[in-house]
């Protein structure tokens, strides 16, 4: 998979790719019940996007239709290791005053991205905010909030694919790897 005249360590697979549909497919059933068309779903850019654009594709399949928009938060960098701070890249494009919001991201880690997304979008006068990560990490202290819906319990490595990038590479990969 690496290119071996690159320094690059290869992937390997941890969750494959019939496994991510499986978790999205669970996901979607366990979310369809709290959500409806007037909800928005709003991806935390740019790691949640291929499991946004999955997910409500799913709930479609559930006959759930959400609005949709994103956040644009980092945090990461290039690094493997949050700076401890979310910088806000982009802000929401519509309002959502009054409405439900369905935060999607792919990981959970440190937790401080859906803490600042929940913050921002409660800011904006949501009336209701759930939140949905398709990968949850470990963590030896309590973090807040924990998501409401967790696709898939992660070991403690580092993860690339479906979303996850280590510097913006790998994010297109269909499964979820480690680099570790
Ligand atoms: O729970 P945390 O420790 O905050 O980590 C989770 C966040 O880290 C990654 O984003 P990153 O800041 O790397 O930006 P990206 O979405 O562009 O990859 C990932 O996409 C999550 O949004
Ligand atoms: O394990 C990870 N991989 C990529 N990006 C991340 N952001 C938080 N944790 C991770």
């Amino acid at each position: 998979m690496a290119d071996p005249s690159s320094d690059r360590p290869a992937p390997s697979v941890l969750l494959d790719q019939a496994g991510v549909a499986a978790v999205v497919e669970d996901l979607a059933q366990r979310i369809a019940p709290h959500v409806d068309d007037e909800t928005v779903a709003v991806v935390l850019l740019t790691g949640g996007l291929w499991f946004a654009a999955d997910l409500t594709r799913a709930l479609a399949r559930q006959d759930r239709h959400l609005r949709f928009d994103a956040l644009w938060l980092a945090s990461y960098g290039d690094g493997k290791e949050s700076k401890g701070r979310i910088e806000v890249r982009a802000p929401l494009q519509r309002s959502v005053e009054g409405r439900k919001v369905l935060i999607l991201d792919d990981v959970f880690d440190t937790g401080l991205s859906l803490a600042e997304s929940v913050r921002l979008v409660r800011e904006a006068g949501a009336a209701e905010v759930l939140t949905a990560v398709f990968a949850r990490k470990p963590w030896p202290l309590p973090r807040a909030p924990e998501p409401d819906f967790v696709g898939w319990e992660a070991p403690n490595r580092f993860l690339v694919g479906y979303g996850l990038d280590h510097g913006g590479a790998w994010r297109g990969l269909p499964d979820i790897c480690t680099l570790d």
